[in-house]
């Protein structure tokens, strides 16, 4: 089944919104960022997911909902840190946020993202209704990768909001070299510890694990290989939200030219019904992804 694209949306009213989304995001990444450093702390509240809320976290949905929400053609916004989706107007586009990924690593001072996914249709939308996805990076330089329309680019974005095209067209490079797997190995089942023992024996390979999806995610995308949150035993689902993580990480990996999983499909088909469901999730190169696949079966 065809991913939806910009070609198949339905308006230009919603061509000029995902370029009004991006804005958003790009525009609003400075301050996210500038406002760091006095929540570095614990919120009062659990995020939907039973998690510990950073004050961050709360400070950056809140910032995103209300100027995403104000967009003419977008009709509900949902994020990691609220229960429900929110009805902000009458437009048939859905954004959907991980306003903060990684944001344990707040208080080490490693990286975190903010991670965006456009979806023509209520929530919670499934990933073959995305039109667009993408990140902000809060690395040593703030970059921002927009997947739509078929291509994957990178930009760098500045701390006036402006934003630059760095890289255009990316794709995966052929043979990766990092490596990066989550939780607790002894949490892992026999399946995917074999298998990731064995990416490991590979001379050419390095680990590269730094805590935040999106951090590692990047690294696939510069150096190609393979990451992935899988499948625990304490938790089948793994830890990654469909609607704010898999599906859009999902979209930007396979629009470079990767494949993602969720150990048998697509993270683009997989079904789930529920706002704040999980997912195991496995990105990279095609064919350790294709290995992954025959290890888990
Ligand atoms: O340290 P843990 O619990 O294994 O979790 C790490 C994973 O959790 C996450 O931080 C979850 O995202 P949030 O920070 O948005 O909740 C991922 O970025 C990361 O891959
Ligand atoms: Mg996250
Ligand atoms: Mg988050």
């Amino acid at each position: 089944m065809a991913t939806k694209d910009i070609n198949t949306a339905d308006t230009a009213r919603e061509i000029r919104t995902i370029d009004e989304v991006v804005d958003v995001i790009a525009s609003t990444a400075p301050e996210i960022r500038t406002g760091l450093p006095g929540r570095r702390v614990a919120a009062e509240e659990e995020n939907p997911s039973g998690e510990t809320q950073m004050a961050a976290d709360v400070f950056a949905d809140d910032l995103l909902c209300e100027r995403i929400g104000a967009l003419e053609g977008v009709g509900e916004y949902a994020s990691e840190e609220r229960a429900e989706s929110i009805d902000v107007g009458n437009g048939s586009l859905s954004v959907a946020l991980d306003p903060l990924d990684g944001s344990s690593n707040l208080k080490p001072n490693n990286t975190m993202g903010t991670i965006f996914a456009v979806y023509d249709g209520p929530l919670p939308a499934h990933g073959r209704d995305l039109v667009a996805a993408g990140y902000v990076l809060y690395g040593p330089v703030m970059t921002m990768i927009v997947a739509r329309d078929g291509t994957v680019n990178e930009y760098v974005v500045y701390d006036d909001s402006s934003y630059e095209l760095v890289r255009e067209d990316i794709t995966l490079p052929e043979d990766g070299t990092v490596y990066g797997f989550g939780g607790r190995v002894p949490d892992w089942t026999d399946d995917f510890e074999a298998f990731a023992r064995e990416v490991e024996q590979d001379a050419s390979r390095k680990l590269r694990y730094g805590g935040s999806m999106i951090g590692d995610v990047n690294q696939i995308l510069t150096y190609g290989g393979i990451f992935s949150y899988p499948t625990l035993q304490s938790a089948p689902e793994g830890k990654l939200r469909v609607q704010f993580e898999g599906y859009p990480i999902g979209y930007v990996i396979e629009t470079a030219g990767g494949a993602t999983s969720d150990g048998t499909k697509s993270l683009l088909d997989v079904d789930k019904d529920e706002l704040h469901a999980r997912t195991p999730l496995y990105i990279g190169n095609t064919d350790l992804v294709t290995k992954l696949e025959a290890a888990l079966d």
